[in-house]
C-alpha cells in the first residue's frame, strides 16, 4: 500500500520582521506579481501530485486566507496557529489523523520561491529514505561569532542554511514534537530540531537560493523579481 504525502503550510505568524508598519497585514497575504504569497506557495505544491491534501494552518481570528484560498481544490484551512512556529505545527498535527507511516510535508507560507523541480527531486529522496529529510543550502560567507567585536571565526565545512519543505514520517514527526515541546527544548525553529532531539539524522538535500524566506520589507521586491514579472 502506498503510504500517502499531506502538507502542511504554517501561516499563522504576523510578519513582525517584514513590516514597516504598524497594523500591517501578515506577510503570507501581501502580495507578489498580483497574488498573495500563500497562493502562490499553495498553488505550486499541488502541482506535484503525490501531494494529496495542503493543509494551511492560520490563527483562530484570521480573516484573509479563506478568502485568498477560495476555489483551490484539496486545500484544508485548520484554524489552530499557536505561539511559536513549532506550536502552530504541533497543533495541527495533534488534529490530522492518519498512519503512521504517512509522510507529514511541512513548508512555510512565505517560501513561495521553489522550483516544481526541485520539490519533485526532493520528495523522491526522502520517499527513500528511513528518517525523511530537509532542503538546505551549503553556507559560502565566512561565518563569525561575536558581538560589538568578532570574538572567533567558525569553519564553514558541514555548515548549511536551512529551508523548508521537511518532509517527515507522520507516526516519527508526531512523537518528536510531542517530546520536543514537553521538554521545553530551546531555539526549535523547524521540524527537523525535534527529531534531531530524538536521536534521528534527517537527510539533507541541497535547495536553492530562490527558496528563501521573505523576513524582510526589500524581500517582497526581490522574490517578485525571481518570478519574473
Ligand atoms: N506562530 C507562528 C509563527 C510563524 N508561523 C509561520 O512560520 C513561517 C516562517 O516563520 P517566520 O518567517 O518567522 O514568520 P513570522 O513569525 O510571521 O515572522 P516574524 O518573526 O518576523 O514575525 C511563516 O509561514 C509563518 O506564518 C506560524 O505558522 N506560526
Ligand atoms: C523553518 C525555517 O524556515 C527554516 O529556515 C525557519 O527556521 C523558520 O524561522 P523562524 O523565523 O524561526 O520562524
Amino acid at each position: 500500500m502506498n503510504n500517502s504525502i499531506v502538507a502542511i503550510v504554517p501561516a499563522s505568524g504576523i510578519g513582525h520582521r517584514a513590516s514597516n508598519e504598524q497594523n500591517d497585514i501578515p506577510k503570507q497575504y501581501k502580495k507578489i506579481a498580483g497574488i498573495p504569497i500563500l497562493r502562490h506557495t499553495v498553488t505550486k505544491l499541488l502541482l506535484d501530485s503525490r501531494i494529496s491534501h495542503v493543509n494551511v494552518i492560520i490563527k483562530q481570528d484570521d480573516c484573509f486566507a479563506e478568502q485568498i484560498l477560495d476555489n483551490l481544490n484539496k486545500v484544508n484551512i485548520i484554524k489552530c496557529g499557536g505561539k511559536r512556529r513549532i506550536d502552530t505545527v504541533y497543533n495541527a498535527i495533534n488534529l490530522i489523523n492518519l498512519n503512521k507511516n504517512d509522510w507529514i510535508i511541512i513548508h512555510d507560507a512565505v517560501r513561495p520561491g521553489f522550483s516544481i523541480n526541485c520539490l519533485t527531486k526532493f520528495i523522491d529522496q526522502c520517499l527513500y529514505d528511513k528518517v525523511g529529510g530537509i532542503l538546505a543550502i551549503p553556507v559560502i560567507d565566512t561565518i563569525k561569532k561575536g558581538s560589538i567585536r568578532v570574538h572567533h571565526t567558525i569553519n564553514r565545512d558541514d555548515l548549511w542554511l536551512i529551508q523548508t519543505p521537511q518532509m517527515f514520517r507522520f507516526g516519527l514527526l508526531k512523537k518528536a514534537l510531542s517530546i520536543a515541546i514537553q521538554n521545553n527544548l530551546p531555539d526549535i525553529t523547524d521540524e527537523a530540531s525535534a527529531i534531531e532531539y530524538i536521536g534521528h539524522n534527517p537527510l539533507i538535500i541541497k535547495g536553492s537560493i530562490s527558496n528563501f524566506k521573505i523576513t524582510w520589507p526589500e524581500d517582497f521586491a526581490l522574490m517578485e523579481k525571481l518570478y519574473g514579472f
